[in-house]
């Protein structure tokens, strides 16, 4: 099938499946196999992904690295030229892509259309700008007479592996500080969300992208993503999902002593004292457990609440989460559609059996109040926002990251605790704490274990930040300078005069 088929992105019902194509070298390629993507709304197969293996990647290694070299000569300006005209293609496409995610994601229109696309669009402005500020330094040794500076250059064919949760976000949030560097890019996206990668390399040609600069292999992590990160000609893989994949990759890359960035999973906690600003901290906090499905990796899973506060809190949060609308992705009202797969769906409701078998009491959502939906997604991968409560710190719902719409909430006395707490997870990726007292938001902030900390907001994003995660959660920063250092190797010169 042609790559035109993009009129399922508007949603129309299409009579035959869509059939994605690689595409590597600037050219759509077909593949001999291909594995079935389904509609987590309606639970229904609607497209054939690709199932490349290393043959596919060998193609798309040799079309990147001799693309490089003239990519890598270009002035930052000319690279931040392209990539500006990308994103405002992306940006007159906005509501194709928007619809294109959130059928094949299973996230409301609603939230790909404010959230995920622009985010996308942002990705590629931001790094076209950023790249022409970037300096590099210079040193004197006057007793030596010798002065010494840097120089960055890109690193050559990039593996860039993402995963399903925002799959046009996290993708472009690779390859545009990928290529404004001057790297060329192998990309893989997950097998269960690929259209919009794939839509993503029509607009990569009308932007006047050179072949080869970025190219995208579609299948599953074992065929495809394995031969990629363990291909000897690429030298750098920026990888984000699951702490488990991250450790494959790792021993597969450990042999030619690969650069590698690792954005992995979370067991984010959010710590609320007494003087929290109660209306803001619940509704925020419904948000920050139960948008995208619960399905962002830096979405609050562990609610510790000061125990003066823990009653009048709970109340308000249960009403708010049971607020919160699970239904029907296209439906404007909804604020969560579907989750990901029937295996994800069920993964996440044995949490939820787990923690009542534990004595613990689910307030709303799972297993308490009826999810009505239409005819048409009655088979859809829906959950409703849950609130549990009474569950042991050493619990595996309290330890490993569940994923979905499950917040669990408990009641501590004091800082002291409320840290040693929040930190009992080996996870170390975001937190989140409400208080009044700016005194005890920057102690309890610089003693939390984890690479982001919002206190009083939730996942308000800036760039130029490093973006990552500790312990468990990750390895390396990304984000404005640490993109530019991560997507660059810097050599030092020293020069005697
Ligand atoms: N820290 C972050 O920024 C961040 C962002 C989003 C998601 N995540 C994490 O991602 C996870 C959810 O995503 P997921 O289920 O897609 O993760 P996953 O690890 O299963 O898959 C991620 C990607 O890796 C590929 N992959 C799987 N096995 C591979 C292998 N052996 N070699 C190479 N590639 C392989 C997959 O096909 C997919 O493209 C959660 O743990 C979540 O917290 C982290
Ligand atoms: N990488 C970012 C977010 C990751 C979210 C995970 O689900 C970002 O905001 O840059």
């Amino acid at each position: 099938m042609h790559p035109d088929r993009a009129d399922m992105a508007q949603g129309a019902e299409l009579k035959t499946p869509l059939v994605l194509q690689n595409y590597i070298g600037g050219e759509f390629v077909p593949c001999s196999r291909y594995i079935d993507s389904y509609d987590p709304s309606t639970g229904e197969v609607y497209c054939q992904v690709p199932d490349s293996g290393p043959d596919e990647v060998e193609q798309a290694v040799n079309a990147a690295k001799e693309a490089f070299s003239s990519w890598a000569a270009r002035s930052p300006a000319d690279r931040a030229h392209v990539l500006n005209k990308l994103a405002d293609l992306l940006e007159a496409h906005l509501e194709e892509f928007a619809q294109a995610e959130s059928r094949d994601q299973g996230k409301t229109v609603t939230a790909a259309r404010a959230m995920e696309v622009p985010r996308a669009v942002y990705n590629f402005r931001f790094f076209a700008s950023s790249v022409l500020h970037h300096m590099t330094e210079c040193s004197e040794m006057p007793h030596a007479e010798c002065v010494s500076y840097t120089v960055r250059r890109p690193v050559g064919v990039a593996g860039l592996i993402s995963p399903w949760n925002l799959p046009l976000y996290l993708l472009t949030w690779k390859i545009a500080p990928a290529i404004a560097t001057g790297n060329t890019v192998v990309a893989k996206p997950s097998e269960m969300t690929s259209v919009t990668a794939w839509m993503l390399c029509k607009l990569l040609k009308e932007a006047d992208i050179p072949p080869g600069v970025v190219n995208v292999v579609f299948g599953t992590g074992p065929r495809v993503g394995d031969a990629l990160v363990s291909h000897p000609e690429v030298p750098l893989v920026s990888f984000t999902g699951s702490t488990a994949t991250a450790r494959l990759i790792a021993e597969r890359s450990a042999p030619y002593c690969k650069k590698l960035s690792m954005e992995l999973g979370g067991k984010n906690p959010a710590v609320i004292f007494e003087d929290a600003d109660l209306e803001e901290c619940v509704a925020t906090t419904v948000r920050s457990s139960f948008s995208n499905q619960g399905e962002i990796c830096l979405c609050t899973s562990r609610v510790f609440v000061e125990r003066s506060l823990y009653p009048e809190f709970l109340q308000k949060f249960v009403v708010a989460a049971r607020q919160w609308k699970t239904g029907c992705p296209l439906d404007k009202s909804s604020n969560n559609g579907a989750l990901i797969s029937k295996e994800h769906l069920e993964k996440v409701r044995s949490y939820v059996k787990l923690a009542l078998s534990e004595g613990g009491v689910v307030h709303c959502g799972e297993g308490v109040d009826p999810l009505p939906l239409p005819e048409r997604n009655k088979n859809g991968y829906f959950m409703g926002a849950t609130v549990i409560t009474g569950v042991a710190d050493e619990s595996r719902c309290m330890q490993e990251e569940i994923f979905g719409p499950v917040a669990i909430v408990t009641p501590f006395d004091g800082e002291e605790e409320a840290v040693r707490r929040a930190n009992n997870v080996r996870y170390g990726l975001s937190a989140v704490v409400w208080s009044r007292d700016v005194g005890r938001v920057h102690r309890v902030a610089q003693q939390l274990q984890a690479g982001i900390v919002w206190t009083n907001c939730w996942l308000v994003r800036d760039l130029n930040l490093p973006f990552g995660g500790m312990k468990c959660s990750g390895v390396g920063r990304e984000g404005g300078w640490d993109s530019y250092h991560f997507f660059t190797e810097v050599k030092t010169i020293t020069v005697k005069h």
